[in-house]
């Protein structure tokens, strides 16, 4: 059980870009979060803070009971794991078993532990057929399992997946969609970065929205989508289902399929 406390964190990069300003959030542990918002708006630095990648310049983070500033980033990470949102950034081996075994064999797990985990985790991501190629020959989809197999092996309580739907066909999201579900089940922490409001609606709960350096709503899905000022100030487009609700003149609050299919059964019967 690891809870995220974000307190009063600030962030500029060594050139000078101030890139969050006086970010709070606390994340408890088993959450399904999703953080949304336009380019630019600070959500990578945001998550790579949670994870030590980053040291906050002002405010601290706590992971657990671990202030980030005082641990190393290979010690925040056996509780915060992180995917990249290229693969190309995180992918240091030329053999996708070594990729993945890795992580777990540096964070001291036994043999048979780094096996049973490895195994486990290449599965869980389709990628063990793949097992003696060099993940530079495979498409990027397939690159971005192996990213997400090395960040599950070392089991942390905090998974952190920066646009994973990005480059993903029928078959890759739904792949995508089971590893949530078991992550479910083992009662992890999920957080996604993305542009995919279909995915957010599906499948998280709690929905961060950040513009310009700051969070602006931090609420349920069906809130976020039905207040129009929240959109016009984050940019961001309603689901498809959504859009179709409101012209269709449903009632308000309707953000995934199954809640557009019950509300036209139901306006058919009236
Ligand atoms: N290494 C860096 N050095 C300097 N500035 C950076 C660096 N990385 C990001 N920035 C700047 O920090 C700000 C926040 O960037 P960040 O990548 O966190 O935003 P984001 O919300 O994740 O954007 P996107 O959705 O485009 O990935 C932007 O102005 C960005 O240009």
């Amino acid at each position: 059980m690891t809870n995220l406390n974000i307190r009063n964190v600030s962030y500029s990069y060594p050139d000078g870009t101030l890139a969050l300003e006086d970010f709070c959030l606390s994340i408890s542990s088993g959450e399904r979060i999703a953080i949304i918002g336009q380019n630019g708006a600070g959500k990578t630095t945001a998550v790579k803070l949670m994870n030590g990648l980053l040291k906050p310049t002002k405010g601290n983070i706590l992971v657990g009971d671990m202030d980030t500033k005082e641990y190393t980033t290979a010690q925040i990470s056996r509780k915060v794991g992180y995917v990249f949102q290229n693969p190309d950034d995180q992918i240091f081996h030329n053999n996708i078993e070594s990729e993945v075994r890795f992580g777990p064999k540096n964070m001291g797990f036994n043999e048979e532990q780094v096996d049973k985990l490895t195994n486990w985790a290449m599965d869980l991501c389709g990628v063990k057929n793949y097992n003696d190629e060099n993940p530079y020959n495979l498409p990027y989809s397939i690159r971005k399992f192996v990213t997400i197999a090395s960040v599950l092996a070392m089991d942390s309580d905090v998974i952190i997946l920066d646009e994973p739907t990005a480059g993903q066909d029928k078959v890759g999201l739904e792949r995508l969609v089971h590893i949530l579900k078991v992550l479910e089940e083992k009662r992890k922490t999920v957080i996604t970065i993305t542009h995919d409001m279909e995915f957010v609606t599906e499948y998280f709960d709690r929905i961060v929205v950040m513009a310009n350096r700051k969070i602006v709503v931090d609420d349920n899905v069906d809130q976020i989508f039905y207040n129009h000022e929240v959109l016009e100030m984050s940019m961001l487009k309603p689901p498809a289902v959504t859009k179709m609700a409101k012209l269709l003149s449903l009632s308000d609050g309707i953000t995934t399929q199954a809640q557009l299919l019950a509300a036209i059964s139901e306006k058919v019967k009236q």
